[in-house]
This record gives C-alpha cells, sequence and structure tokens, in this order.
C-alpha cells in the first residue's frame, strides 16, 4: 500500500498496538478525537468521526482505512455507541468510497457474537472443548455495543456489496499488553498479544479479499472463534498463545 493509510481511533489501546509494530511500515494519517499526548511521528488529524466534513478532508488521497474510533465499553449506552459506533461508522465508510479509498479495516468485536456463550459457558472456555465460531454465523450480540458492532459489520457488507469496497471486520477479542488476562478464562481463550494484532491488521492491509469476517485472537489452545479463515484469506501467523502464560 503506497498511498497513505488512514488509522481511525489512533490514540487508543488498538491503535498504540498496530503502531508499535507497523509505524514505519505505511504512510499513516492518524485522526482521533483526542490531541496527542506527545509530538507524533505521523500526520495526525484531530477530528471526531462523526463531523462529515472533517472525516471527508482526512480521507483526501487515502488507499485504505483502519477503522478502530469508536466507544469501546461493553456496558457503553445505546446514544454513545448509536453517535459513534454506528453513525461513525457509516460516516467513514461514506467518506472512503466517496474517496476511491480500496480496502476498508473494521474493528469488530466478540461481543457481536456474545450470545452464543449463553448456556455454554465455561466449558467452551476450555481447551478440551470444541465449539467453534467461524465467522460465518450470524450475529447474536449480548449487548447494545455488540449491536452496535453488528451493525458496523452489516454497512460495510452494504458497502462492498453496493460501492464495491474491499472490507475486512475483524471480530477482535481481548488486547491485553504483555500477558492474557489473568483469572479470567474467557480472556485467556480470546487473547489477542499485541504483537499478533499488529500482524493481523498488517495482514488486512496486504491481502486481497471481497467482504469477510475475521476472528482476532492468538492462537489460544483455549479457544472458541476460529482462526482458519484469517489464516487462509489474510495469511494470519499468530506466534502467541495464552496457554504459555498459565
Ligand atoms: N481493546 C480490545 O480488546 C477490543 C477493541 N475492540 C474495538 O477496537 C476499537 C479500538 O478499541 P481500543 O483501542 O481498545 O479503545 P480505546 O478507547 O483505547 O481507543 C479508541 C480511540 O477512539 C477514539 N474515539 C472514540 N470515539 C471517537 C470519535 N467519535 N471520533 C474520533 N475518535 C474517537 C478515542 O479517543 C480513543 O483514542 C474499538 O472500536 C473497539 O470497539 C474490539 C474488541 C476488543
Ligand atoms: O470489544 C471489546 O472486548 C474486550 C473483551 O471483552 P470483555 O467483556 O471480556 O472485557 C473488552 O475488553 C474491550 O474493552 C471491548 O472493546
Amino acid at each position: 500500500m503506497d498511498d497513505p493509510v488512514l488509522l481511525t481511533g489512533a490514540a487508543g489501546r488498538v491503535g498504540r498496538a498496530i503502531l508499535g509494530d507497523l509505524g514505519g511500515e505505511y504512510e499513516w494519517r492518524l485522526l482521533d478525537r483526542e490531541p496527542p499526548t506527545e509530538e507524533p511521528d505521523h500526520e495526525y488529524v484531530v477530528a471526531d468521526i462523526t463531523d462529515e466534513e472533517a472525516v471527508r478532508e482526512a480521507m483526501e488521497n487515502v488507499g485504505a482505512v483502519v477503522h478502530l474510533a469508536g466507544d469501546p465499553r461493553p456496558e457503553a449506552p445505546w446514544d454513545s455507541v448509536l453517535a459513534n459506533n454506528i453513525d461513525g461508522t457509516h460516516t467513514v465508510l461514506a467518506a472512503a468510497v466517496e474517496a476511491g479509498v480500496e480496502k476498508f479495516v473494521f474493528a469488530s468485536s466478540n461481543h457481536a457474537v456474545g450470545a452464543y456463550e449463553f448456556g455454554r459457558d465455561p466449558h467452551i472456555y476450555r481447551t478440551e472443548s470444541e465449539f467453534r465460531l467461524d465467522g460465518t454465523e450470524l450475529p447474536r450480540p449480548k449487548n447494545v455495543y455488540g449491536v452496535s458492532k453488528a451493525a458496523g459489520e452489516t454497512l460495510g457488507r452494504y458497502f462492498h456489496d453496493v460501492y464495491d469496497l474491499s472490507v475486512v471486520c475483524v471480530r477482535i477479542g481481548n488486547l491485553t499488553k504483555g500477558h492474557p488476562p489473568v483469572d479470567y478464562e474467557r480472556g485467556q481463550a480470546m487473547w489477542l498479544s499485541y504483537r499478533d494484532c499488529a500482524h493481523l491488521f498488517d495482514c488486512c492491509l496486504r491481502a486481497d479479499y471481497d467482504f469477510e469476517i475475521v476472528y482476532g485472537i492468538s492462537d489460544n489452545d483455549r479457544k472458541y472463534y476460529s482462526i482458519e479463515r484469517a489464516r487462509e484469506v489474510l495469511g494470519y501467523d499468530p506466534q502467541d498463545n495464552s496457554a504459555e502464560h498459565d
């Protein structure tokens, strides 16, 4: 990707994980509603993704978008996810199509499918369980945050089918720096290490695809999300496994 890559929500945790390993790999244009806390290494646009004009300007000459900005709280209220996650994602997708962007990588979430766990946990979080979600299943959110992520995926599908934008939705598990969550089986089953996170988003920027939904977790022994589609379509080759931290 020779053209600039717009990274929304760049100041957050996922943004930092991506930039930590891929800072030198792309010509980044960072966007966040929070100003940088120190001198940024890349072009930095302070803007809210619900501001159509600002997003349109930030999109100029961009070849690909990694869209992370949004309210990441599983307990986020409807008014916030409606504005930041649903309307904001629509604004970023519409601006991307208008600017002729080629690829769009959307930060979806495990919470888009959280209700599949009802009646099955905690068994599915354990190594011996063969239960897997693989990305072909319908969304089943267990909170309105998950609803907003399912809506983002559907918006991506729409912008792919109608406007031919290449879209990959990454249902990110639990990104934790250094080690998996402690005393939290669910979190260990869907741990995504910082280096696997950066590698996965790098794969999303390099691979060719039409519309995809993949799971973003490390190669954990405990898992109830399949990473086969991410391996197959994107060339994802994770290096970490929460079992190595037991
Ligand atoms: N961290 C995780 O384990 C997971 C994260 N995700 C998703 O990944 C994305 C990034 O999450 P994190 O980095 O953990 O969250 P974060 O809260 O650390 O970062 C989000 C960033 O987006 C910015 N932002 C929020 N609303 C905005 C708006 N309206 N306009 C412009 N900027 C805005 C915030 O200022 C913040 O810097 C989110 O969409 C979240 O739902 C999904 C699953 C797991
Ligand atoms: O989508 C997200 O998921 C992770 C993991 O969910 P949790 O319910 O196990 O905490 C969460 O930590 C993150 O904030 C959220 O954006």
